[in-house]
């Protein structure tokens, strides 16, 4: 193979050799004919002139000579030069022309010498090849021999050499693929070389770029640093200057520090010498204090003696101090005994808590001491009010539990079994937790019971515990005094549901005066004499700003008197605070049922309730001013209203002569009233009942005639010593009773049985169930008289029990403002009828009444006896809610007194 490729090269290489031999000179000849053509050869020259004559001939001499100069023949291809020598032929020949001028004449000639050279020399070159054809002939000759020696030879090779032709072919393929591999490759390189190439552009960019701001920086930093160089130079000339000063300063300063360390030296010289002289003043102090010292220790010995008789002394001193304040609790025991013999109205003030969602307000109490002193301001106007003090007989902060209330209550309550008349009411804003201190928030919950519950079981307990010495009959009542006007109308309603409104102040606002009456009648076992108590438990209607609390309406109207009934007992106690002669207690119902408890010698506690909110400030300081003037009456001494069989008799006698004396009077105001008006003038004389106020009226304040009630509400003398007074009254008020009809049957049905329940209790509640009800009717516009008659107060003897006031029993309307509705008359403990005189002359009404239908526990309480005929019995916890028993109610014209008694045997 390699013989071969060999043979092959130098073949080749022959032939190149031998082409170039042959075309070489040839094509450079005609190559260089045409180059003439373009350059500045022969035919180039003559071209123009062929052009722009037309004729060779025109050549002029000095471009035939410039040819000749020039030697361009050499240069110029045989080919060229032929075709040259052929136009110019051609154009003489054209042209006819014979002569051939001279100077064309010697270029032909040149030209014809050079292309005879080129002739011989093309010739000799001819041979030359030849030679070297034949030459290299026999070489190829040769070498195919060889080579065909070596074909023939070598098959067995050739299937080698397919063998390895395979191979390589297979080879070949491999490459091929990995040719196209690497062709890939190298695509990808390119694509690579072209990425990195982009790349290097953009760096050469950046790079131009960072290179610019670079010079730029450079330029800057340079300009700077000229500036801070000149900067500099500035500054180290005026450091130099500098310098300059402070060297010299040094250098006068050196001087100085000379100057004065040798002052200094002078003066050490001279303290050293001072010392020294100091140092022996020492000495001798020191022994001066040493002596000091002891004396001083002295001292201090004589000192310890003295302390040691101060603490002795003091120690005295402690114990005087703990005497005092016991000395201290005696003295308000005193003072307050002192207060009870003069019978100031105690007043206990209560402040409430902020209510839930309230806790964030702020509070108008500054102090609460424990004492009873308050201290009050307001915080929304520092400044404006100072603080305000008040003193009370007890003060109860927030916290106060209703027992700790109670407790303080209780001494009070408990006189009531001794024979003490005791009103306690409640007295302030709306909202600021009457009804929580009297009844209480919850009643089911003996904890929050208020000092209603709590005084009725208290009363219940004891009275039980001395049922070996003490037989006591307890009676509660309770009355409600609604709009003045409406009073007897609304009591009803009151009685069962305590009229409850909202107001902006309280959202379950108590919008009527609530009257809890307990009465008790003790009979001693041994000596048989009574006494009777009556405990007043008042909850006020809340007292309030009518612009505060947003009423409107009905709400204004009931707001309006509920101000107006306290206006009425605010004036009431001012006139007692007042010492006056005159006291308004006929100015509201209020005022006339609380007379007895105001005016007589009664035990009063007003508890005053405070909201501590600052909103209320204005009302809380009234409240407070109106409970300090209540804390300044003098009502005098209580007295018990206990009597004697001997004082009991006297009144009897007392009452049995009034009673004839009433007889008389009444037959004397009969025929005087049939002489003077003849048929049916009466009436005008009637008049003064309800026109004029009645002596009766001031006869009957205060206890002072507690053995009138005590003598028999039914005794006949008494009747006569009261209808002497007002015999007039008491015979127009009967006449007139019998002339008015207007009642409706249901109503005297109703009143006949209660006047049972009343008088002839024993027939149908026998007296063992201890249960009683009073009642009591008024219809507003209609007949108050006829009820009177009903009930059998149009007598004499129910005259005066209107009257009375002292004796515990609720009288109201008696002397009336003019309202003919206002009559509220019951009767406790009504005395075991007698059998009198003036019984058989006038027979009782209530024995003409018939007996109430069986059926009366229509109102779910059995009315004596309970569903099996039994006698019931009640809890004290019950009391209050049989009273509230809607059902009592059955007419809404009717107002109804509940009285509940226990049974003699002390069982609840
Ligand atoms: N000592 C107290 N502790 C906790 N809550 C109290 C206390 N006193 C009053 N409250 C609450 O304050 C609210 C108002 O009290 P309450 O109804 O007794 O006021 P009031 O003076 O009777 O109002 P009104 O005159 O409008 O009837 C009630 O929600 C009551 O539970």
């Amino acid at each position: 193979m390699e013989l071969q490729s060999e043979v092959h090269v130098s073949e080749n290489r022959d032939l190149d050799s031998l082409n170039g031999v042959i075309n070489g000179d040839v094509s450079g000849r005609i190559e260089t004919v045409n180059g003439l053509d373009e350059g500045n050869n022969v035919a180039h020259v003559l071209q123009p002139n062929q052009s722009k004559h037309g004729h060779y001939g025109d050549l002029p001499a000095s471009k035939i000579s410039e040819l000749m100069k020039l030697g361009g023949l050499e240069s110029t291809s045989t080919h060229s030069l032929f075709s040259v020598v052929s136009r110019i032929l051609d154009e003489s020949i054209e042209k006819k022309d014979e002569d051939i001028p001279q100077r064309v004449a010697s270029v032909l000639k040149l030209v014809l010498q050079e292309i005879e050279q080129r002739v011989s020399i093309h010739s000799e070159n001819m041979r030359k090849q030849n030679n070297l054809y034949k030459s290299r002939e026999d070489r190829f000759q040769s070498k195919i021999k060889a080579l065909e020696t070596l074909a023939t030879g070598t098959t067995e090779e050739n299937e080698v050499v397919m063998n390895q032709l395979q191979l390589m072919k297979i080879e070949k393929t491999n490459i091929e693929e990995r040719k196209k591999l690497e062709e890939q490759d190298l695509i990808k390189l390119r694509q690579e070389k072209n990425r990195c190439e982009s790349q290097i552009l953009s760096l050469k960019e950046e790079l131009a770029l960072t290179k610019k701001n670079y010079e730029e920086n450079l330029l800057q930093l340079e300009a700077k640093a000229e500036e801070t160089k000149d900067n500099l130079q500035k500054k180290i000339l005026e450091l130099e200057c500098l310098l300059t000063d402070s060297s010299n300063k040094l250098k006068e300063l050196e001087d100085f520090s000379e100057s004065k360390f040798l002052s200094w030296r002078r003066k050490e010289h001279g303290y050293r010498h001072c010392i020294d002289s100091q140092f022996g003043t020492l000495q001798e102090l020191r022994f001066a204090s040493e002596s000091i010292k002891q004396e001083i220790s002295k001292i201090k010995n004589i000192y310890a003696e003295e302390f040691y008789h101060f603490g002795e002394n003091i120690k005295g001193l402690i114990d005087a101090a703990q005497n005092y304040h016991h000395v201290f609790e005696e003295n308000r025991k005193l003072y307050n005994e002192v207060q009870d013999l003069k019978g100031n109205i105690r007043v206990y003030c209560r402040i409430r808590p902020f209510l839930p969602g309230q806790s964030e307000k702020q509070t108008t109490i500054q102090y609460i001491g424990e004492n009873g002193e308050l201290v009050v301001l307001n915080p929304s106007k520092p400044g404006k009010e100072t603080h305000r003090l008040f003193k009370f007989n007890k003060l109860f902060g927030p916290a106060t539990t209703q027992e700790a209330v109670f407790r303080d209550t209780q001494p009070l309550i408990r006189s009531v079994l001794d024979g003490y008349n005791v009103c306690i009411f409640a007295y302030g804003q709306t909202g600021s937790g009457k009804t929580y201190t009297m009844t209480g928030p919850n009643v089911t919950s003996v904890v929050d019971w208020g000092v209603n519950y709590r005084a009725l079981n208290d009363l219940f307990i004891i009275s039980q515990k001395r049922h070996g010495s003490v037989a006591y009959e307890i009676g509660v009542q309770m009355v409600e005094i609604y709009n003045e006007q409406d009073v007897l109308e609304l009591m009803n309603i009151g009685l069962m549901n305590r009229a409850v409104g909202a107001t902006a102040l309280n959202e379950r606002s108590s919008r009527s005066h609530s009257i809890l009456t307990v009465h008790v009648r003790g009979t001693d076992l041994e000596t048989n004499a009574v006494l009777r108590g009556c405990l007043h438990l008042v909850d006020l209607a809340g007292s309030e700003r009518v612009d505060r609390s947003e009423a409107t309406g009905d709400r204004l109207r009931e707001a309006q008197h509920i101000n107006k009934s306290l206006s009425a007992l605010g004036d009431v106690i001012f006139a007692l605070a007042q010492k006056s002669l005159h006291v308004p207690y006929r100015n509201s119902k209020l005022t006339q049922v609380l007379q007895s408890s105001l005016g007589g010698q009664a035990k009063t506690l007003m508890f005053v309730q405070l909201n501590p909110d600052v909103e209320s400030y204005s009302e809380t300081i009234s409240t407070l001013k109106f409970a300090e003037r209540v804390s300044g009456v003098e009502l005098g001494a209580a007295r018990s209203n206990k009597e004697g069989r001997g004082v009991r008799e006297l009144m009897e006698q007392v009452a049995s002569l009034k009673n004839v004396i009433a007889k008389k009077d009444e037959e004397i105001g009969r025929l005087r009233s049939v002489k003077t008006n003849g048929n049916g003038e009466r009436r005008s004389a009637s008049s003064p009942r309800y026109g004029s106020p009645s002596p009766r009226r001031h006869r009957s304040i205060g206890p002072a005639r507690p053995s009138e009630r005590l003598s028999g509400g039914k005794s006949s003398s008494e009747k006569a010593a009261s209808d002497l007074e007002n015999s007039s009254e008491y015979s127009d008020k009967h006449s007139e009773a019998g002339s008015q009809q207007s009642m409706d049957e249901h109503h005297k049905e109703f009143f006949r049985q209660s006047r049972l329940a009343v008088v002839g209790g024993g027939e149908n509640f026998p007296e063992e169930t201890g249960i009683k009800f009073d009642l009591a009717a008024a219809d507003g516009g209609k007949n108050p008289n006829e009820d009177f008659e009903l009930l059998g107060f149009g007598d004499a003897d129910s005259e005066e029990r209107l009257s009375d006031i002292s004796d515990g029993v609720l009288s109201m309307g008696t002397e009336t403002d003019g309202s003919n509705n206002s009559i509220v008359e019951y009767t406790l403990f009504p005395e075991p009828a007698k059998p009198s005189t003036e019984v058989t002359e006038k027979p009782n009404v209530p024995i003409k009444i018939p007996r109430p239908p069986k059926k009366q526990d229509q109102a779910g309480v059995h009315w004596g006896r309970d569903m099996k005929g039994n006698h019931p019995t009640y809890s004290p916890n019950i009391l209050l809610t049989i009273i509230r028993a809607p059902q009592v109610l059955k007419n809404p014209q009717l107002a109804v007194l509940l009285q509940v008694n226990l049974p003699k045997d002390g069982s609840k």
